[in-house]
C-alpha cells in the first residue's frame, strides 16, 4: 500500500518523452497506466514514478510491462538508462528467445512440504544430468543503488512494481515465503532473490519457481542466468530419482562447514541439516581439509610464474578431491585447470579431455556464454591456439614443490 503523502500529480503525457526526462515525481497507479497509455509506442505498461535525493545522480523508477513474456510480466526498479538499455536485449526484442521460458504445463516436479524446509521441490520423474528442469523469467529486478533512495521511497518502488503486475503473477509473488518479519515485499525480495549481472552490474531478481528450490550444500541442479533471454536456466547435474527433492546452492561451497552454516543462518535463517553439514564431526573434519585443500592445489595451478611448481599430478589430485567432495559443479573449474595444465606441457589429447570435461560440467553452472567456457570450447577443438599451450615446456615439473615427479 502506498503512504498518501508519496503521491505526486500525474506527468502532463503530450510533454513526456518515450524516454522519460529523469525528475523527481510518483503518481498515482491509474493515472501511470492511463499517462502510459496515452503515449503512442510507449514501452511500459505504467508511466514510471521515480525518486531522486542528494545520494543519486539518477532517479530510480520503477518500469513495468505487463506483456513480457507473454503475460506474465515483469517490473524492474532501476535508473531510466538502465531501464531503456535493457528494452534493447533480446528478451524485449525478440519473443522467440522467451519460448523456452516459463513452461509449467507439465513438470518434472511437484511443490510438497517438507519437514523442517517448508515447501521444496520433487522430482516426479528422473530427471538425467543436464536435462533443463525449468526456465523462467523473473517477476522483478532491482538494482541495488536503490537503496541510495530513502527507505520509504525505495519500499514505495517496490510496492508499486507488485501492483503493476499482472493478478496471477501478483499471486505467485504474495505466495513467497518471507522469513526477515519486516516489510511484506522487502522480506520476500530478501528471501527469494537471486543475484544476477545486468552489462556487469549485479542486481537482484525474484523468479518464483526457483525460490521453491531449497539449499543442499551438495545440491543435484544448478543455475545460471541467462543474461540475453533474462532467464534462469536450471538443470539437472547428475541424475535426479523420482520422489528426490531437487536442490540447489545458495552459497559458495568450496568452504568450511562452519563458514557455510553461519551464512546459511544470518542470510536465510535456517540451520544448514544437509548430509554434508550434519555428518559426524571426524567426516566434516576430512571434508573440510579437503575444502583447504582443494583451495590450495588450485592456486598451485594457476601459478604462471617462471617458478611455478604446476603439474599434471596436482590437477588429478584436484579432481578427485572435487569427486571425494561431491563438489559436482566445481568440477568444471578443476577440469579447466586440468586441461590448462596439460596444455601447458604440450599435452595435446589430455588437454582437449579435459577441455570437453570442463565444458559439459561449466555450461550447466556457469551458462554456455561463459568466459571460462567459451575457451574451453576453444581449447577442446585447438589446444595449440590456447593462451596456454606450451607455455611450460621445459619447466621440470614440481621440482622442490613437494609435488609431482
Ligand atoms: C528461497 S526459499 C526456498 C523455499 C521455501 N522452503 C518455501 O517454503 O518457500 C528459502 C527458505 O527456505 C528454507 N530453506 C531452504 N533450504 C533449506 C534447508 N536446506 N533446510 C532448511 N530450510 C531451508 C529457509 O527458510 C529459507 O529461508
Amino acid at each position: 500500500m502506498f503512504h498518501p503523502s508519496l503521491h505526486h500529480t500525474a506527468p502532463n503525457p503530450s510533454r513526456v518523452s518515450r524516454s522519460p526526462t529523469p525528475r523527481k515525481q510518483f503518481i498515482y497507479i491509474n493515472e501511470a497506466y492511463a499517462s502510459a497509455h496515452a503515449i503512442p509506442d510507449f514501452p511500459w505498461t505504467f508511466y514510471p514514478s521515480c525518486f531522486a535525493n542528494e545520494n543519486t545522480t539518477s532517479p530510480y523508477c520503477v518500469f513495468s510491462d505487463q506483456t513480457f513474456a507473454r503475460g506474465r510480466g515483469i517490473f524492474i526498479v532501476t535508473t531510466p538508462s538502465q531501464a531503456y538499455d535493457l528494452l534493447a536485449s533480446p528478451a524485449f526484442t525478440d519473443a522467440s528467445v522467451l519460448d523456452s521460458a516459463n513452461d509449467f504445463a507439465n513438470p518434472p516436479f511437484e511443490q510438497r512440504a517438507l519437514p523442517g524446509k517448508g515447501r521444496g521441490l520433487i522430482a516426479n520423474t528422473t530427471l538425467h544430468r543436464g536435462t533443463q528442469i525449468f526456465a523462467s523469467t523473473p517477476l522483478l529486478i532491482t538494482d541495488p543503488g536503490a537503496y541510495s533512495l530513502s527507505t520509504s521511497e525505495r519500499l514505495a518502488l517496490l510496492h508499486r512494481g507488485v501492483a503493476t503486475l499482472p493478478p496471477d503473477s501478483q499471486a505467485r509473488f504474495w505466495t513467497l515465503l518471507n522469513h526477515f518479519q519486516g516489510d511484506a515485499v522487502d522480506d520476500r525480495i530478501d528471501t527469494n532473490a537471486f543475484e544476477i549481472a545486468i552489462d556487469g552490474v549485479t542486481q537482484y531478481a525474484v523468479l518464483p519457481e526457483t525460490a521453491l528450490l531449497n539449499h543442499d550444500c551438495r545440491p543435484n541442479a544448478a543455475y545460471f542466468w541467462d543474461e540475453a533471454a533474462l532467464m534462469l536456466r536450471v538443470h539437472a547435474t547428475q541424475t535426479i530419482y523420482p520422489g528426490e527433492e531437487i536442490s540447489i546452492t545458495y552459497i559458495d561451497n568450496e568452504r568450511p562447514r562452519a563458514a557455510r552454516t553461519a551464512h546459511l543462518q544470518r542470510n536465510w535463517g535456517f540451520a544448514c541439516g544437509c548430509a554434508a553439514c550434519a555428518a559426524p564431526e571426524f567426516v566434516t573434519a576430512e571434508s573440510d581439509a579437503r575444502i583447504l585443500q582443494i583451495q590450495e592445489v588450485a592456486a598451485l595451478l594457476d601459478d604462471w610464474s617462471e617458478e611455478s611448481c604446476a603439474s599434471p599430478e596436482m590437477a588429478m589430485l584436484l579432481v578427485s578431491l572435487y569427486e571425494q567432495e561431491r563438489l559436482g559443479a566445481g568440477m568444471g573449474k578443476a577440469y579447466r585447470l586440468a586441461a590448462e595444465v596439460y596444455s601447458s606441457f604440450g599435452e595435446r589429447w589430455l588437454a582437449v579431455k579435459f577441455a570437453r570435461l570442463s565444458v559439459e560440467v561449466g555450461a550447466l553452472d556457469k551458462g554456455w556464454g561463459d568466459g571460462d567456457v567459451l575457451d574451453m570450447v576453444r581449447m577442446a577443438e585447438e589446444p595449440e591456439g590456447s593462451w596456454s599451450w606450451g607455455r611450460r615446456v621445459g619447466l621440470r615439473r614440481g621440482e622442490g614443490c613437494g609435488w609431482g615427479a
